[in-house]
């Protein structure tokens, strides 16, 4: 159970039926095509329904109670004892709740966000504090204006450390979300380009993610890229760690070796720690975790078997088998150039290939620099490359650039998806690597689950 119905009346008086009788609320819901189990129901309006329209499923499907946006006509099947909270916002109410809820079960709170990295880094420290306290965390990218509220009332009420991932791509969502789930660890993990047609410039994505100061608890800690100079001006303050490759970081990632399975790395206590995951910026990443696992006091030990043991959300650069003895790394939930280039980078690392082959697609919301940003992406490319493969609007910015700089390469750009899979099947042979990667909205794991070996 994680509240009753006379909790939720303390926080929304204004309600009709039962809501005094105590009546247990199991989870909070926000889609009457899910099983509702004593829930209580938040319809929101969405881009495509109003989940309002749904409440007649929602209770036939178990909904206990039901918060509900005043301004609409509540439907007459509703037997009168069912508790509905009226409220002026049901999404505001949601937030509300959730802020209530987060202080009623008082975990510590690790918030984590950046343009990059963010998924990767709750990840590892989900593992960390969940070898040592009861943690609950972000399911897979639910990381905005709804999806951290709905993570923060999917909590236990006995959890010792909520870790929770927090999204934007427009100012103020940040600070909304700061104030809800008020974290007592804050994480920067870098500023990239993500969504900068939102935010107008690298300047303007770092004044979206300090927002997060706004929420931090009294005595709290923010973690920080200390390389970043967008973040320079807050080195200085209370409680601000810096984590990063160079030398004045209060974190320093120093003898970074990279290998097929694994990246070892050394910070500023000396001690080394490897993880299952391929590339610099992951040792980043961990430096985070490894810092605040260092702030709750778990032993070093710990924190080094709790790297070895990631549970890692899918199609984060993801190692899989290929077809023909191919091998491919699905890294295709998201792009932006920045992340593109970290891949790209860690692929060049990976020794014991014939050929490596990447495919590449459109990075979203870049804005009017877009064409730009993406022959950025050319600058990580060299010769050790076999074929670059490029898809999308934009993308043939990169295919072009690879090709007037090294033209020993197969660059080429694509305007299906067909296409560019006749081309790419040439290359799904033994010992061939290759890398998917684009912005979510191209769906590149289409191309992914044509070339896995379909027996893994
Ligand atoms: C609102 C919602 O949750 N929608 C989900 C729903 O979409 P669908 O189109 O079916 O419904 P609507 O949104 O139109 O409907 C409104 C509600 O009505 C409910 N409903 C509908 C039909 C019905 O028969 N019964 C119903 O009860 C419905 O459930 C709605 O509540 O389903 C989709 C498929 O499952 C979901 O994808 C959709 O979820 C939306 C996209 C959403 O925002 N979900 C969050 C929980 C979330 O966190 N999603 C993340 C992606 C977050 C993200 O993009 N983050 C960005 C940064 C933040 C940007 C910020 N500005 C933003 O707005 O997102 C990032 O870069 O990481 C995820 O899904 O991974
Ligand atoms: N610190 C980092 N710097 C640059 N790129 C990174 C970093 N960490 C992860 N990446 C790359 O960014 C991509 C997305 O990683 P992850 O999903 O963890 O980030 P995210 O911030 O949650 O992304 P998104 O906001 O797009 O969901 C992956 O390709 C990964 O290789
Ligand atoms: C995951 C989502 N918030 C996102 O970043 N979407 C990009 C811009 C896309 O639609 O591909």
């Amino acid at each position: 159970m994680l509240f009753t119905t006379k909790w939720l009346a303390t926080l929304f008086p204004n309600y009709r039926g039962q809501a005094m009788d105590n009546i247990e609320v199991a989870e909070v819901a926000t889609d009457s095509r899910k099983k509702l189990d004593e829930s209580l129901f938040v319809p929101l309006e969405g881009e495509n329904f109003d989940g309002h329209d749904y409440m007649k499923d929602a209770f036939d499907r178990g909904a206990s109670a039901a918060l509900w946006d005043k301004k609409k006509g509540l439907p007459d099947f509703l037997p009168a004892d069912f508790p509905v909270f009226f409220v002026e916002d049901t999404l505001a109410a949601m937030q509300e709740l959730a802020k209530a809820y987060r202080e009623k079960v008082n975990p510590v709170v690790i918030a984590i966000t950046g343009s990059n990295g963010k998924t990767t880094t709750k990840d590892i420290t989900a593992s960390v504090v969940g070898a040592s306290f009861k943690t609950h965390y972000t399911q897979g990218n639910l990381n905005n204006q709804i999806g951290v509220p709905l993570t923060i009332l999917s909590m236990p009420p006995d959890t010792e450390v909520l870790v929770a991932e927090m999204g934007m791509n427009h100012f103020g969502e940040i600070e909304t979300l700061t104030k809800i789930a008020r974290p007592d660890y804050a994480v920067i993990t870098n500023i990239g380009e993500s969504h900068i047609e939102y935010l107008g410039s690298r300047e303007g994505i770092a004044e979206a993610k300090l927002e997060i100061i706004e929420g931090i608890t009294k005595n709290g800690y923010l973690l920080i890229d200390g390389d970043e100079p967008l973040l320079r001006h807050i080195h200085l303050r209370d409680g601000v760690i810096t984590c990063g490759f160079e030398d004045h970081n209060d974190v320093a990632i120093t003898n970074i070796t990279i290998s097929q399975q694994s990246t070892q790395f050394e910070l500023s206590d000396d001690d080394s720690y490897t993880i299952p995951l391929l590339g610099s910026h992951h040792a980043l990443n961990a430096s985070f975790a490894v810092t605040i696992g260092g702030l709750l006091n778990i032993a070093t030990k710990t924190v080094k078997q709790a790297l070895t043991e990631l549970e890692l959300t899918s199609m984060r650069f993801e190692l899989m088998n290929g077809k023909n003895g191919s091998f491919i790394i699905n890294d295709a939930y998201n792009a932006s150039p920045t992340s593109m280039k970290a891949s790209i980078n860690a692929v060049k690392h990976l020794e014991g290939f014939r050929q490596k082959v990447l495919v590449l697609g459109d990075v979203f919301e870049l804005g009017k620099n877009s064409k730009q940003l993406h022959r950025t992406v050319a600058d990580s490319i060299d010769e050790s490359m076999t074929a670059v493969l490029t898809f999308g609007k934009d993308a043939d910015e990169i295919s072009s650039a690879v090709f007037k700089q090294t033209p020993a390469i197969d660059c080429r750009h694509f305007t299906s998806k067909e296409t560019l899979l006749d081309a790419l099947n040439a290359y799904i042979t033994k010992d061939t690597l290759v890398l998917f990667k684009a912005s979510r909205g191209m769906q590149f794991e289409s191309f992914v689950k044509q070339v896995i070996d379909p027996s893994q």
